[in-house]
């Protein structure tokens, strides 16, 4: 089976102009089919704050009032992912801005109020793998942001990380699929204090003892669900590491196991 690379990169990456810039020329030369999912979390409550609008997150997850929406849509789907997209242009990287709605390819529910109401959060239902394919056949490379719809006009917000999990399942009837999220550390710490604390390997057993012992939190809760998510879902590898490692797989990072 052909070898796919689906990588994710977060607000800290994105934020960090130079780092996104060397990011995105190292992502270029990554050979043969290859996705991003960009996120951007950090610059929608940027814009909020600008705009007096209240920005509130729960399990590292946002509060999406409709005004919230608009703000994730400006920044997601227009500032970033335009620029991104620009950006890998001009590496000779044929990219595809896109949001779940453009070609019906992720398509969610608003998720139902609980505990917690998300607002116009949305829980992904299905990704259409073959459409995704058709476009990498093409030598077109698909840059996704972390906006879905639930096919009756409504945009809903989603967390990046699971969009790129939910992806990277998609692909695995087609690829041998490698799912990389990087971002400003060098993996998941021992100690977040000390940032050569990298823990090398995580299985499930570990993870829980990291819950346990609350050594994860705010938005590496969610990141290492997905990772599992993706796993169980016959993603053949998943990593967290630093933005550097789409260049040198040889860095030290976290490897995910079930
Ligand atoms: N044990 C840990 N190891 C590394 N990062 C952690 C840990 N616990 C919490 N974090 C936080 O999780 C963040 C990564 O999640 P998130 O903010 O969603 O990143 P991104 O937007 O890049 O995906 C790190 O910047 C860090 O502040
Ligand atoms: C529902 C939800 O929380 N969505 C995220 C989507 C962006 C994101 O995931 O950005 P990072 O990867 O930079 O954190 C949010 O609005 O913050």
């Amino acid at each position: 089976m052909e070898k796919i690379l689906v990588a994710k990169i977060g607000g800290n990456v994105i934020e960090d102009e130079k780092v996104l810039a060397s990011f995105l020329q190292d992502f270029s030369k990554v050979k043969g089919p290859k996705i991003l999912v960009h996120g951007g979390g950090k610059m929608a409550t940027k814009l909020a704050d600008k705009l007096g609008v209240k920005t509130e997150m729960i399990d590292g997850r946002r509060i999406t009032s409709s005004e919230n929406l608009d703000i994730v849509l400006m920044t997601y789907a227009g500032v970033l992912n335009k620029k991104i997209v620009a950006a890998l242009q001009k590496n000779n990287c044929n990219a595809l801005g896109l949001t779940g709605a453009d070609g019906n390819v992720i398509q969610a529910q608003k998720r139902p109020p609980q505990f917690v109401d998300y607002g116009y959060v949305g829980d992904i239902v299905k990704v259409d793998g073959v459409i995704i394919k058709n476009w990498l056949e093409q030598n077109i490379v698909p840059v996704f942001c972390a906006v879905t719809h639930d096919t009756s006009g409504q945009l809903l917000n989603t967390n990046a990380d699971t969009i790129a999990s939910e992806i990277a399942a998609a692909m695995s009837p087609f690829y041998e699929v490698s799912l990389f999220y990087c971002f400003e550390l060098q993996g998941v710490l021992e100690d977040i204090e000390d940032k050569s604390s990298i823990i090398e390997y995580i299985d499930q057993l570990k993870y829980k003892e990291l819950q346990d012992q609350n050594v994860i939190s705010a938005g590496m809760l969610p990141k290492l669900k997905n990772c599992f998510d993706a796993l169980k879902k016959n993603v053949n590898e998943v990593h967290i590491a630093n933005a550097d490692f789409v260049k040198d797989n040889s860095i030290k990072h976290t490897t995910l196991c079930l």
